[in-house]
């Protein structure tokens, strides 16, 4: 860093300076504002447009590194913050079969298209997610205050502007991305609101995945797992064990296996929505669909009548979900956001999905399988007065 900065001060370069304006009616100021305990926006907000819009174009004034895997947090000039997610595979590129779920690509069509379909679903627990070509040396390396980033700028072999992610020891080349020559694909994702005015906490999935080259976590063993999930506080009452369900019908049909923890706003309580963050690593193979990440509902055997119409009316071929999704992914700058095979898997999955409920269905009966939505909480954690009064 000290070699950087020395060669940065002989070859004199400077850092852009934008003019920052702050807008009471800011696009992302709304979004925040518009989060209630269903959902992170409403069905028809007009916020949400104008917010894709407004990261598609807004003149980046601040970016700083964000975590591992090359993230940025980039700033605008009206104050609004979006994560950065670097494109790192070529969109009819399948990961290797070879691949653990927990080393494969984050991949930035994924994280655009989650946001598209959770939007379809009629979940809207992905925040907002555009595609952006974004000038690496004009809006970020000759924008940026932050030292440690601009040391891990290189120009490659090829004379494009190449970046590594944070490195521990040495910086490889292979661990770096590179535009061409300044322009790089990647996603942006809104900003939630930050944690001291809105916390979150971050909760294990009941339906985690060992992260080990040959573990098996309890699911993956015991048939009547989920009984002992029913039983078990906050999911023995209300509507998260049923959130989860959601989850893993999202996740199956993106394919992701990677959900290993989810997050809640914790000012809405254990009634409020699962956010569905980091959605990078779906879409990873269109030729293969993993029934395991259904293990919620295959499991359960519960889903809640909304979800259950959503899904039935996506299966009509007026409304078929490739159909839908294709238009939708058609509004975003980087498109084509998805190869065709897998807008055709998402068609193939919502089958799945459909027929796993109706083997349910058979054997339960439609009144234990198809639930009301909101149902109300009764069970509460033990707080230490409880245990008290109860001595
Ligand atoms: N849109 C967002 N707004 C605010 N925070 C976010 C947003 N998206 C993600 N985060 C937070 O940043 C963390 C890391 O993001 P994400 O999981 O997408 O990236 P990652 O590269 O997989 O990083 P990690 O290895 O840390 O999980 C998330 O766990 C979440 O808490
Ligand atoms: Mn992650």
């Amino acid at each position: 860093m000290k070699l950087y900065s020395e060669a940065a001060a002989i070859s004199n370069i400077t850092v852009t300076e934008h003019e920052v304006t702050f807008d009471p009616n800011a696009s992302w100021l709304k979004f925040h504002l518009g989060i209630n305990r269903y959902a992170l926006y409403s069905r028809d907000d007009p916020t949400i447009p104008q917010l894709l819009k407004d990261m598609e174009i807004m003149t980046v004034v601040m970016v700083k590194p964000s975590g591992h895997h090359l993230k940025l947090a980039l700033k605008m000039r009206n104050f609004a913050k979006a994560m950065f997610k670097p494109m790192r595979q070529e969109r009819d590129d399948e990961t290797p079969e070879d691949f653990f779920y927990f080393i494969d690509f984050q991949r930035h069509n994924a994280e655009i298209a989650a946001f598209h379909l959770d939007r379809i679903l009629d979940f809207r627990r992905v925040p907002p997610v555009a595609g952006r070509l974004v000038n690496i040396t004009r809006e970020v390396l000759l924008v940026t205050h932050n030292e440690d980033l601009r040391s891990v700028f290189f120009t490659s072999p090829a004379n494009n502007t190449c970046f590594f992610a944070k490195c521990l020891y040495v910086c490889k080349t292979e661990y770096a991305v590179c535009g061409g020559p300044d322009l790089l694909e990647g996603s942006l994702s809104a900003y939630l609101p930050g944690l001291s005015i809105a916390p979150r906490i971050s909760i294990p999935n009941p339906w985690i995945r060992s992260y080990t080259f040959n573990g098996r976590e309890e699911w993956e063993v015991n048939p009547f797992y989920c009984d002992t999930i029913k039983q078990m506080y906050p999911y023995n009452s209300g509507n998260r064990l049923l959130n989860i369900i959601d989850m893993s019908i999202f996740d199956f049909l993106i394919g992701n296996m990677d959900r290993h923890h989810y997050e809640i706003f914790t000012k809405f309580g254990d009634e409020g929505f699962l956010l569905h963050l980091d959605n990078a690593r779906g879409f990873g193979k269109h030729s293969q669909d993993e029934l395991s990440i259904l293990a919620p509902l295959s499991q359960c055997c519960m889903i809640k009548r909304s979800t259950l119409l959503r899904l039935q009316l996506l299966a009509q071929p007026g409304f078929r979900l490739s159909d839908v999704m294709r238009e939708s992914l058609e509004g975003d700058p980087l498109q084509p956001i998805l190869t065709e095979p897998h807008l055709l898997a998402l068609d193939r999955r919502l089958q799945k999905i459909l027929k796993v409920i109706q083997r349910c269905v058979r054997r339960l009966g439609e009144n234990e399988v198809i639930t009301k939505d909101f149902v109300k909480a009764t069970a509460r954690p033990q707080t230490a007065t409880d245990r008290r009064k109860s001595r």
